[in-house]
């Protein structure tokens, strides 16, 4: 699903209105419709709303909504907020056909804002992707009122004072603090952002039917991946297909005392689909390795606690390196060793990635469209500091394109870079995850992915949606807390039958 940008969404407005000619008004009451259902599915008729209106199109959206909500018998009190002398078209038009069933309150300074009752649920619909300056005056002052309430707050479209581009951004400003925000057609790049979950709250889209035919044919920087782009991925295995078919993966890493990374991942590689695999550890994991993936060969002739280089035997195998490697001076040589020695992509992660994080200049080496799959704390060793979250986002692309390479920048909502700049942001996974050795598992399947011959985009997109569906179908048994590294392998096979099944 695409990402689209505040111009974006105008332009789509605009086509969708000439493309089913339909009026824009029209199209406001189609979206408040949405939002009606939503409120009435979740609220029963005795609770109070409180609707704060902007003068523009959000502000008309609130209109329409406050006017649909009372003809259903709920007791809505609307205030619409007059920061200015100018009101859009289809505000006007929401005010006259809203005044003749109800009064309208407004306030016309910071002095007169009325005292907010605390059993009424706010809906928020003062500015939406019209935004084009900080909040200032009344809309400041209101929305610092609205945040010190406990009320519950429903935001339309997006919390006011939320600008949803690099552009304008400051982490001084002010926004309000949704609890749940419902917009239209497609997520907007903030909510897929860290520090705007409090902002945000919990986000829904719901979908106005705009123009498929715009939607196919824009191109957005940013992508949100749903299931339906998942089932265009061919996961389909041929009847005359043989173990060679899917790829032959090897799993480097492991040091004395963590060797359970490499069990895990090499597991993970295996119920992800791969045709063989080979798990290559120090000395030490040999028994471990033997006993507890019998399905899979050992190979590595390494000593405990670093690598050597002149014991390493190139293979044509893809390779997944990291999880539990360390970083021994003299791993890092093997480490060097390994990247000059390969020629196609291959995935690194965890110290695989703190090592190339202490020396950049090896970076060069990398295959191309090579994976890196770092935690937040792994990226920031990579790419150094950053002070929001639009900034992360320009750092790794800048990354992918000056490395040619792929990053999955691993996380709630996981954001995977391709090495032309393109973020797909994944949709599935949950806190139950943030779990020791919850990474490892994730090096498996894409590396599985990768040897099966998906293309490495392809490989880390796939991945990490199966990886986080894994781990929701895990936590509909264990719950969240309990949830482990093992629960998301045991369900890597339910999660491909899921993406089958309905596609
Ligand atoms: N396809 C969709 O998604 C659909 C979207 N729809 C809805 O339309 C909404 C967008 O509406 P919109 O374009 O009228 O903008 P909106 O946010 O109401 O701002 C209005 C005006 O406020 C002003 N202003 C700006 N910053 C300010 C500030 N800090 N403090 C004070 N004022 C400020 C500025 O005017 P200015 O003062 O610059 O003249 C701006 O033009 C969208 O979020 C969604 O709810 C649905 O109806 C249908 C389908
Ligand atoms: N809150 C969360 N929501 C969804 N997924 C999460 C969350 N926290 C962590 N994860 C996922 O769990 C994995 C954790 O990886 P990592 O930090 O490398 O763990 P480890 O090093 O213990 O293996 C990542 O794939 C990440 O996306
Ligand atoms: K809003």
């Amino acid at each position: 699903m695409k990402i689209f940008n505040p111009q974006q969404i105008k332009e789509l407005d605009q086509y969708t209105i000439q493309e089913q000619s339909i009026s824009s008004v029209d199209l406001m009451e189609r979206a408040a419709h949405k939002i009606v259902d939503h409120i009435t599915l979740n609220y029963a008729i005795t609770q109070n709303f409180t609707v704060y209106c902007g003068l523009g199109n959000n502000g008309g959206d609130g209109l329409a909504v406050s006017r649909l909500l009372l003809k259903k018998g709920y007791n809505v009190t609307v205030y619409v907020v007059k920061y200015s002398a100018n009101t859009s078209l289809d505000f006007d038009e929401n005010i006259e056909r809203l005044k003749k069933i109800t009064t309208l309150r407004t306030i016309i300074s910071e002095k007169h804002i009325p005292p907010i009752p605390n059993n009424t649920v706010i809906i928020d619909a003062i500015l939406g992707v019209g935004i084009n300056r900080p909040l200032d005056g009344l809309c400041k002052v209101l929305v610092d009122a609205i945040n010190t309430a406990p009320n519950f707050k429903i935001a339309i479209d997006i919390p006011t004072g939320l600008f949803c581009e690099l552009e304008n951004y400051s982490t001084e400003h002010t926004l309000l603090n949704a609890n749940t925000t419902l917009t239209f057609e497609t997520p907007k790049l903030p909510y897929l952002m860290p520090s705007m979950a409090k902002h945000i709250g919990n986000w829904k889209v719901l979908s106005i039917n705009l123009s498929s035919h715009y939607k196919h044919n824009i191109a957005t920087e940013y992508e949100y991946t749903t299931l339906a782009d998942i089932q265009k991925i061919n996961i389909h295995r041929a009847k005359f297909s043989h173990k060679g078919t899917f790829g032959h993966a090897e799993i480097i890493g492991g040091a004395y005392g963590k060797i359970g990374a490499i069990v895990l991942a090499t597991k993970a590689c295996l119920k992800a689909g791969v045709g063989l695999v080979t798990a290559y550890t120090p000395n030490c994991g040999m028994q471990i390795l033997q006993t507890t993936v019998p399905e899979a060969m050992w190979t590595g002739n390494q000593p405990c606690d670093f690598y050597l280089e002149g014991n390493y035997i190139n293979t044509s195998k893809t390779i997944g390196m990291g999880p539990g490697l360390g970083v021994h001076p003299k791993t890092q040589a093997f480490l060097h060793l390994v990247i000059k020695a390969t020629s196609t992509p291959m995935v690194l992660d965890a110290d695989a990635i703190n090592i190339l994080a202490k020396n950049k200049e090896w970076l060069k080496d990398l295959p191309k469209n090579s994976i890196l799959t770092p935690h937040p704390k792994e990226f920031e060793r990579l790419v150094g500091s950053f002070n929001n979250d639009f900034e992360k986002l320009e750092k790794l692309k800048e990354f992918t394109e000056t490395y040619n390479c792929i990053i999955v920048l691993k996380g709630a909502n996981t954001a995977i870079c391709s090495p032309n700049g393109q973020i797909y942001f994944n949709s599935t996974g949950n806190p139950g995850m943030a779990t020791a050795g919850s990474g490892d598992v994730l090096t498996g399947i894409i590396t599985s992915l990768l040897a099966q011959k998906h293309k490495p985009i392809e490989a880390a997109i796939l991945g990490v949606y199966i990886h986080g569906f894994a781990g929701d179908l895990a936590s509909t048994k264990t719950g969240q807390i309990s949830l482990t590294a093992s629960d998301l392998i045991k369900n890597i096979g339910k999660a491909y039958l899921k993406i089958k099944q309905v596609s």
